[in-house]
């Protein structure tokens, strides 16, 4: 059952909230979806999913890019998921790298955090069913993300080639299984057998995809980033996009650093880039 909380208009379209209880994580999920103008039972629109990274809920991306505009030119439907379980009864952690608000997009096998931390299903499977069965929406997907979602982004769709026309990400954390932040959240979620991490790694995924699954992929990356070096590790995705002949545009750019100034300078590219595919 879906619990509207919030209806806004914004570029002729409309921004809502909403509640729900969901299967897949075992607790009430929220998430926002902006409708451009004219979405209507008989005229669908496709839908790009964005995925935030850590810290994040359902509201930075909606409130601090800067999409609705150009999304609503080209008539395309967002959805804006949380980044993970939340509530008194969902282990969390003190630091803002794990628990809640950063729940890596994967299905945690480790108690206690299997029980909720379930993002994968909850983003491939339970989310789109829900939006497709009560939004004026197509089944065509395109999905995005930034950093920790970033790597969501990519990685779903490295494993979905079928259920998404298109991936594009912002300063995504490409190889989780190198760094810092995926090694903190995939060995507490996943559990010490790194075997099992290898399913959620972009570089890893793309490394073992066959050529009928590739996907159109775009990823903008600032030079300015602080995370850049140790965390997000943009030269590892590159090193196999080339390898692989992977259909993926890496781009590069001077002084932009890992904020939504950044991903609002180029979130129109992400958006026409899509647009061709859906
Ligand atoms: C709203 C905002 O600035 O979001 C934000 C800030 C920092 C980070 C970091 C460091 C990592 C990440 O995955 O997401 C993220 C999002």
């Amino acid at each position: 059952m879906l619990e509207n909380i919030s209806s806004t208009k914004v570029s002729g379209g409309w921004h809502k909230q909403y509640t729900h209880q969901a299967s897949s994580t075992h607790c009430a999920m929220r998430f926002a979806i902006f409708l451009p103008p004219g979405a209507s039972e008989t005229n669908k629109v496709p839908v790009m999913y964005w995925l935030s990274g850590l810290t994040c809920t359902d509201e930075n991306f909606m409130q601090k890019a800067g999409a609705f505009k150009k999304a609503a030119e080209l008539g395309i439907a967002i959805v804006a998921p949380d980044t993970s379980p939340r509530g008194e009864n969902v282990p969390d952690d003190d630091n803002y790298d794990f628990g809640q608000g950063a729940g890596f997009y994967v299905n945690a096998t480790q108690a206690p955090y299997n029980v909720h931390y379930n993002m994968y299903d909850y983003v491939v499977s339970e989310l789109p069913a829900l939006i497709e069965a009560h939004f004026p929406v197509t089944t065509k997907k395109a999905i995005a993300g930034h950093s920790m979602g970033g790597h969501g982004a990519l990685m779903i769709a490295l494993k979905n080639p079928k259920q998404f026309v298109s991936a594009s990400a912002f300063s995504p954390i490409v190889n989780p299984i190198n760094c810092p932040w995926g090694e903190k959240a995939f060995s507490n979620y996943l559990g010490s057998d790194k075997a099992s991490w290898l399913e959620y790694d972009s570089c890893e995924l793309m490394k073992n995809a066959v050529t009928d699954d590739y996907l159109p992929m775009r990823i903008d990356q600032g030079e300015a980033d602080n995370f850049l070096t140790e965390q997000l590790k943009t030269e590892n995705l590159f090193a196999v996009v080339n390898e692989k002949d992977y259909p993926a545009e890496i781009n590069m750019h001077a002084g932009y650093d890992h904020s939504y100034f950044f991903i609002s300078s180029f979130i129109d590219e992400h958006l026409m880039f899509h647009k061709k595919y859906l």
